[in-house]
């Protein structure tokens, strides 16, 4: 195994059970700085269960989780975690409905104000900005008057990444972030992700192959709590044990 010296993040040897049965059984992942990585792997590989290490939410039985090379987060509760400016966004859209585009960005703020307090705060001139370089990038400009409920699946998941960017993560985690959308979404969402990746890390988790492929991220397989394979699309799709573990589901 690689010397963490580099990483963002830095897995080593972990391993986590429920009930006897190993949901990891000792992943050992390195990520480095500024780095995009893709994770595939069948349905019960562990990708979530991973997810839910790095963010604090499960702690491993055993095993070394580093942030940047020294921060070791299994001793930290989530909400710490999440103040290290790692992020992470579920499957599916959980933005305010009921509040406009450009309300939910600024609730996104990374302050310690509470939700009431943030809306009857007047923002600052460089925050104000923030939010309209943020809308830009996500390609909401236009729609950030309209209440969140209104935008379509795949604008939703594109806010929930602007209200990532707000909080200045240098880590993104994203769940299976393509599901569901139209194929010009995933299009977008493609460009969107590669745009972003410029200023920090990003870990996708995601089974859609042709936007995998889009992203042209080195790519990690999971398989039964473990890394079966890592490379690009395509030496990991032409490994027979990649096939073989995508066949025998
Ligand atoms: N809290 C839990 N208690 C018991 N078993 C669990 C728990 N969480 C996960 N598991 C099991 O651990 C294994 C790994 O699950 P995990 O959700 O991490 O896989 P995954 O790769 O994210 O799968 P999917 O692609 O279906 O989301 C599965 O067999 C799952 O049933």
């Amino acid at each position: 195994m690689r010397q963490p010296a580099g990483s963002i993040l830095y897995l080593d040897g972990v391993s986590v059970s429920f009930d006897g049965f190993k949901a990891l059984n000792s992943l050992s992942l390195v990520i480095d700085k500024g780095e995009m990585r893709t994770i595939i792997g069948p349905n019960g590989a562990g990708k979530t269960t991973m997810m839910d290490v790095i963010t604090g939410k499960t702690k491993p039985n055993t095993g070394d989780v580093l942030f940047n090379a020294s921060v070791d987060l299994t001793k930290m509760d989530e909400a710490a975690i999440a103040n290290l400016g790692i992020g992470r966004k579920f499957q599916k859209p959980t933005v305010f409905e009921h509040l406009s585009v450009f309300e939910n960005l600024e609730l996104a703020l990374k302050t310690d104000r509470g939700t009431f307090a943030t809306l009857f705060f007047h923002l600052t001139g460089p925050q104000a900005r923030r939010i309209d370089e943020i809308l830009g990038v996500i390609g909401l400009g236009d729609r950030r008057k309209e209440k969140a409920g209104a935008l379509s699946h795949g604008q939703k998941q594109w806010l929930e990444i602007g209200m990532l960017l707000m909080q200045e993560g240098q880590l993104l985690l994203l769940d299976e972030p393509v599901a569901g959308m139209t194929d010009h979404e995933t299009e977008t969402t493609a460009r969107l992700l590669l745009d972003i990746a410029r200023e920090r890390s990003i870990v996708v988790v995601e089974h859609d192959m042709e936007f995998v492929r889009a992203l042209g991220a080195k790519v990690t397989v999971l398989h039964e709590g473990s890394v079966l394979a890592e490379g690009s699309i395509d030496t990991v799709q032409a490994d027979h044990r990649v096939i073989e573990v995508y066949l025998g589901r």
